[in-house]
């Protein structure tokens, strides 16, 4: 292999910067350090609040009942594991899995503040390398979190290793909307007025220039699609939200 062909093997890509894969892990972390403390505040400016409705069709969707075992993946200050709770009851278990421990931290509070103490337990781990037996979950949710893995099939594999057979498997992000005529608004909202709002909150326009970018890059409604059947599952479907500005996937290991 020459060189020039190693190093593009290396690279992946940080919103619209190429960077070495190694990297990556680490600036993602930097970023959601930087806007752990004002996330939730962010989430229902930036979205007019309509993340939470995103998110109660991902639970709907999830056919998780009372006992079950739960892996809110990705899931940084909780908002599934709260609905999560709930549904799994006291004979179930729900994990809320994190890499970066600032966002861990903030979920942690929110759930106790909530009295949220006996069924969900908080775990620092990387999506790529779950840190779980094999056949552990009925359910693992990775929401608006997939976009951030350095290597997605990778963090599928894992996530197919650790759910159990017939498990379920959704993953909410955003995806490439099907309005042609709002397309410039949503640019300039986007590109523009988004990352000022950032700036206004959290005195910092970097870190939501990165998220505006990395949902630009994030693979479209199909090609998900693929790299999920790729990794191992089955009976995969896809539902457009908002006219696919969200996107869940829900697929089943076989
Ligand atoms: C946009 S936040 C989503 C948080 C929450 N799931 C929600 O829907 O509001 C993305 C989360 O992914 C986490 N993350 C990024 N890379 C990760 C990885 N490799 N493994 C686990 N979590 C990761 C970040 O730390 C961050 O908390």
């Amino acid at each position: 292999m020459n060189m020039k062909n190693k190093s593009e093997k290396e690279m992946t890509h940080f919103g619209f910067q190429n960077v070495y894969k190694d990297k990556k892990t680490s600036l993602v972390s930097n970023v959601f350090h930087t806007v752990a403390s004002q996330y939730d505040l962010m989430n229902d400016l930036m979205s007019f609040g309509i993340h939470r409705m995103w998110k109660r069709f991902t639970i709907y969707r999830s056919e998780v009942y009372v006992g079950c075992i739960v892996l809110d993946l990705a899931g940084g200050t909780g908002d599934l594991s709260i609905q999560f709770s709930r549904l799994v009851g006291n004979t179930g278990i729900v994990v809320l899995a994190d890499i970066n421990d600032s966002m861990l931290h903030i979920g942690q509070k929110k759930l106790r503040d909530l009295g949220i103490l006996n069924n969900v337990i908080y775990i620092q781990a990387d999506a790529e390398a779950l840190p779980f037996s094999e056949n552990t979950f009925d359910c693992v949710a990775v929401s608006f979190g997939l976009r951030n893995f350095t290597n997605k099939e990778q963090a599928l594999f894992s996530i197919h290793r650790v759910l159990k057979p017939r498990g379920k498997l959704l993953i909410l992000d955003f995806g490439v909307p099907n309005f042609k005529v709002l397309h410039k608004i949503y640019d300039l909202y986007s590109f523009h007025i988004l990352p000022k709002i950032g700036k206004c909150i959290t005195q910092d326009i970097n870190s939501y220039r990165y998220l505006v970018e990395s949902i630009r890059m994030h693979p479209d409604q199909e090609t998900l699609k693929n790299m999920i059947i790729r990794t191992g599952f089955s009976n995969v479907e896809y539902f457009n939200m908002t006219f696919g500005i969200a996107v869940l996937h829900c697929a089943y290991k076989c």
